[in-house]
């Protein structure tokens, strides 16, 4: 722990997402919900096969089906005895010593083993004639190739993307039990905050986070309720608070967790009966970051600067969202990339910062241009950015070409 003045000690972050994480736990209530409304949420058990696929052998081009060892014997032309097309009602028998005109996805007929595309034949009067001897079994999708009978089709755990849904649409499975997905309260606290486009007068600004973190929490699969914007007053915000703590699994909060004589969020958690388990990370931007317990409700309260909720949400929200969904949580920046950028850096805190990436390095690893100045009031930087970039607490500095951690948006 690294010591502040006029405050208690700041917690490093590894320890202050074991603190996050521990004000959570897996939810036990499992839906069971129709494919087309399951995308996002985390499947609650393996979902395993019924059936092996493909349900039978066909063909993976349009083309003929012939028997391999009649070319020998026609010499390499084979009469054409008619046509099978995709989802043919009735089994076909391949004629021996004769071709069918077959399309992709048609069931093979009994007696065919190879498929020869368009492309490498043609016709004439009525036959088959081939540019090449095609080898036995070519385009044939033998039933049962691509994924046997009781295979894990969704592991328990997952969260349910596209091509979950498809393959399970594919097995003919229409419903998908799911675990509850969890209920996150977001709120803002703060006298200062308007709704969009009512700022009035020469003090107030637009409620930025309250707006961003619902989004961000739905996008991580959660069931979002807004909590509105409170004042900063020990008062309300602690019956709100506690209010709060019977209707969700998570609050998250942002505003009013620093030092000052109106930030109130830490005293009116604990009038409402809340315990605090952690105060204060070595991290820039999120420093003043609150977590608590009040009943069976985690409370998190993420710093008022908008860059400071938005890091804090990613740093230690997400991995206890995964936690309440029964997910193991993903590590932040778990991925490397070169620094495309020079910057000196005073030692202290871990510092996450918006990056973009430019290109690749010699070495395939992707390069990143640093945008912004290190400004936590401010989003704009963030928005051009793809992902945030990691300085480690100690580090004095990077130099161009640097390896850094580093977590694109497309990873969660
Ligand atoms: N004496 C000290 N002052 C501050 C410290 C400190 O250690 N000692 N820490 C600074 C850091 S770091 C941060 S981060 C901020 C966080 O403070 P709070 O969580 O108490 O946030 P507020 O004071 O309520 O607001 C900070 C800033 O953010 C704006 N804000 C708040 N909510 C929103 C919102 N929903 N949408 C957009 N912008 C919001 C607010 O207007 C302030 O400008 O404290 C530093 N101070
Ligand atoms: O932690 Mo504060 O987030 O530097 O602005």
């Amino acid at each position: 722990m690294l010591s502040s003045p006029n405050s208690s000690p700041l917690i490093d972050v590894a320890t202050a997402r074991e603190i996050a994480l521990s004000q959570v736990e897996a939810l036990e209530e499992v839906r069971d919900l129709a494919l087309g409304a399951a995308l996002g949420q985390v499947c609650a058990r393996d979902i395993a096969a019924s059936v092996a696929m493909p349900f039978f052998t066909n063909s993976a081009m349009d083309g003929y089906t012939l028997r391999a060892e009649d070319l020998g014997e026609a010499g390499g032309l084979l009469p054409i005895a008619g046509t099978i097309a995709a989802g043919a009602a009735d089994p076909q028998i391949l004629p021996r010593g004769a071709a069918l005109r077959i399309f992709t996805g048609a069931p093979l007929p009994e007696g065919a083993d190879t498929v020869v595309p368009l492309e490498e034949a043609s016709e004439a009067e009525g036959a088959l004639v081939l540019t090449s001897r095609p080898e036995r079994g070519a385009n044939v999708r033998l039933a049962g190739s691509d994924q046997p009978m009781g295979a894990c089709l969704v592991a328990r755990g997952t969260r349910i993307a596209p091509q979950h849904i498809g393959l399970l649409a594919a097995n003919g499975i229409g419903r998908v039990p799911v675990v509850r997905a969890p209920r996150v309260v977001v709120l803002s606290s703060g006298d200062e905050l308007a709704a969009p486009g009512a700022a009035r007068g020469h003090a107030q600004i637009h409620d930025a986070n309250r707006p961003m973190l619902i989004a961000l929490a739905e996008a991580a699969g959660c069931e979002v309720i807004d909590g509105g914007i409170l004042p900063d007053e020990v008062e309300p915000l602690s019956r709100r608070l506690a209010d709060l703590s019977a209707t969700a699994d998570l609050v998250l909060s942002s505003g009013g967790v620093s030092l000052g004589g109106r930030d109130p969020f830490r005293p009116a958690f604990v009038a409402a009966g809340g315990e605090i388990a952690g105060w204060r990370v070595a991290v820039k931007p999120g420093k003043p970051v609150v977590f608590g317990r009040l009943g069976a409700t985690a409370f998190t309260g993420l710093p008022g600067n908008p860059m400071a909720a938005f890091v804090g949400f990613h740093l230690f929200a997400l991995a206890q969202i995964a936690r309440l969904s029964g997910r193991a949580p993903t590590p932040f920046a778990a991925f490397k990339a070169r620094a495309g950028f020079s910057w000196r850096h005073s030692p202290g805190r871990q510092e996450v910062f918006p990056v973009r990436r430019l290109g690749t390095s010699a070495t395939g690893l992707p390069v990143l241009e640093r945008l912004g100045i290190g400004v936590s009031a401010t989003l704009f930087p963030l928005a051009e950015a793809d992902g945030l970039a990691v300085i480690p607490a100690m580090s004095e500095g990077v130099a161009r070409g640097d390896i850094l951690n580093w977590h694109p948006f497309c990873a969660g």
